[in-house]
């Protein structure tokens, strides 16, 4: 039975299910709290961010964002769906390693990129090192220089654009850590440099607004700005981008609040609106590669935890606590970012008119993972399903108050697979040394 409410979701028995799968199964197999992917839906937004680019006739590629959550499994379905990926750290690149990911289908980013972290992408030849500072391309050119060899870059711009999303996940605005700024010239002084470094291949320009918009004008406006700077380039250097990467973003559907349109919608316009200022402009089409993480892992991902302890604090609230909390999801604390869950053993019952607050189970008051939700009477043991959680919860996920994090679980076709296993105490203690 398909149940019709703010997300559509099975349900077998009154249980819910995930790909096939009783999730309360999952839930007593593997323990909680749990994350659960549907993997066909990874697979399938993908495919409709190619269809688009294929609809429009366009070179592309579909780099995935792996900071929203990257694992060796993760980094595996990525290699079968021939997709490239975005990694921001040593341990991305590692973990890649591990998954046998074509590393020429690798973009490295971040604003500190460590010396070590340089070789290791230049000796492992990722694909495109994504430069954002000019402390970065001298280390680069060092690096490159000790190890005599040459590597593709891009420079990652600040188009000097302020997404409509919460403070924190704003990048495109002037006033941003990241990247080059355009209109203080930065960037073409770094072109510059980048140009004249027979070290540096430079395959074209980087933009990221920010995450979780839910505007496409945004968007748009940026990718106008990279054809504009490549035709100004192109004027001034005889260099023109061959790529241009609008980065990621594209906002995804947590609460009934949220209505966004579908992530692939942004795409055709951002596409469509480069062909036209590239026409305008009288410049070469250059591929174009975007970089989702939230919309491409997010709504596939749903966090099960085992209801517990129940606090009526008499007329005002009712807390009910689950065994997970902040430490696999921090984002309704960090972010006062929103979600929306159901009893997974008790999936078609009728909700009670008054709500009640999801607590988590860690030592701070702001440990709250929903603060008003519906549900139907809980018990004890019962199951709690939190959607949307695949993107920025296990990939942020701390061991605070030692607790452990959670095993994954992908699940599609009906058969689920453990991907993560659940930390141990032993793996808690594994690097301390007595004193
Ligand atoms: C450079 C870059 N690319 C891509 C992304 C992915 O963003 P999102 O997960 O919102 O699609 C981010 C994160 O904001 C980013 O910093
Ligand atoms: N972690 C943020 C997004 C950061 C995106 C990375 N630049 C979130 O959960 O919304």
């Amino acid at each position: 039975m398909m149940i019709e409410n703010d997300f559509d979701y099975e349900t077998r028995h009154n249980h819910l299910m995930i790909g096939g799968v009783d999730s309360v199964e999952l839930a007593h197999k593997y323990g909680t709290p749990l994350v659960v992917y549907d993997v066909s839906k990874i697979r399938e937004q993908i495919n409709h961010f190619k269809s688009v680019f294929e609809d429009n006739q366009v070179e592309y590629e579909v780099s995935y964002a792996s900071k929203a959550f990257a694992s060796v499994a993760t980094y595996q379905v990525m290699k079968q769906e021939n997709c490239h990926i975005d990694v921001v750290s040593g341990g991305e690149i590692y973990t890649a390693l591990q998954a046998d990911f074509p590393m020429d289908k690798v973009s490295f980013h971040g604003n500190n990129k460590s010396v070590e972290e340089l070789v290791m992408a230049v000796k492992n030849h990722v694909g495109v090192i994504i430069l954002d500072n000019f402390h970065e391309i001298s280390l680069l050119n060092q690096v490159l220089e000790e190890l005599n060899t040459t590597t593709n870059v891009m420079l990652r711009i600040t188009p000097g654009i302020s997404a409509h999303t919460h403070e924190y996940d704003q990048t495109g605005q002037v006033d941003s850590k990241f990247g080059f700024d355009v209109e203080s010239k930065q960037a073409e002084q770094a072109l510059k440099m980048v140009l004249d470094n027979p070290r540096m291949n430079m395959l074209g320009i980087h933009a990221h607004i920010g995450s979780q918009i839910f505007e496409v004008n945004g968007f748009v406006m940026a990718a106008e700005k990279l054809v504009d700077l490549s035709a100004e380039w192109h004027q001034k250097f005889d260099y023109q981008p061959q790529v241009l990467n609008v980065g990621g973003g594209f906002g995804i559907k947590y609460s009934e609040e949220d209505d966004p349109i579908a992530p692939e919608k942004f795409v055709d316009a951002i596409v469509k609106a480069i062909k036209k200022r590239s026409n305008q402009k009288g410049i070469n089409l250059p591929a174009i590669w975007i970089e989702p993480g939230r919309s491409i892992i997010g709504p596939a991902g749903y966090n099960l935890y085992t209801v517990g302890s129940r606090k009526d604090v008499s007329g005002i609230k009712s807390y009910v606590t689950v065994d997970g909390g902040m430490g696999d999801n921090i984002r309704p604390a960090l972010y006062q970012a929103k979600y929306e869950a159901v009893i997974a053993n008790k999936a078609n019952d009728k909700p009670k008119s008054t709500p009640v607050r999801i607590a988590g189970k860690y030592c701070e008051s702001g440990d709250i993972l929903i603060q008003n939700i519906n549900l139907p009477r809980t018990q004890p043991g019962d199951i709690l399903a939190m959607f949307a959680t695949g993107a920025y919860g296990y990939a942020m996920a701390s061991n605070y108050n030692l607790n452990l994090k959670p095993a994954v679980v992908f699940v599609e076709n009906g058969q689920d697979k453990l991907v993560i296993k659940r930390q141990s105490y032993e793996d808690l203690v594994r690097l301390d040394l007595k004193y």
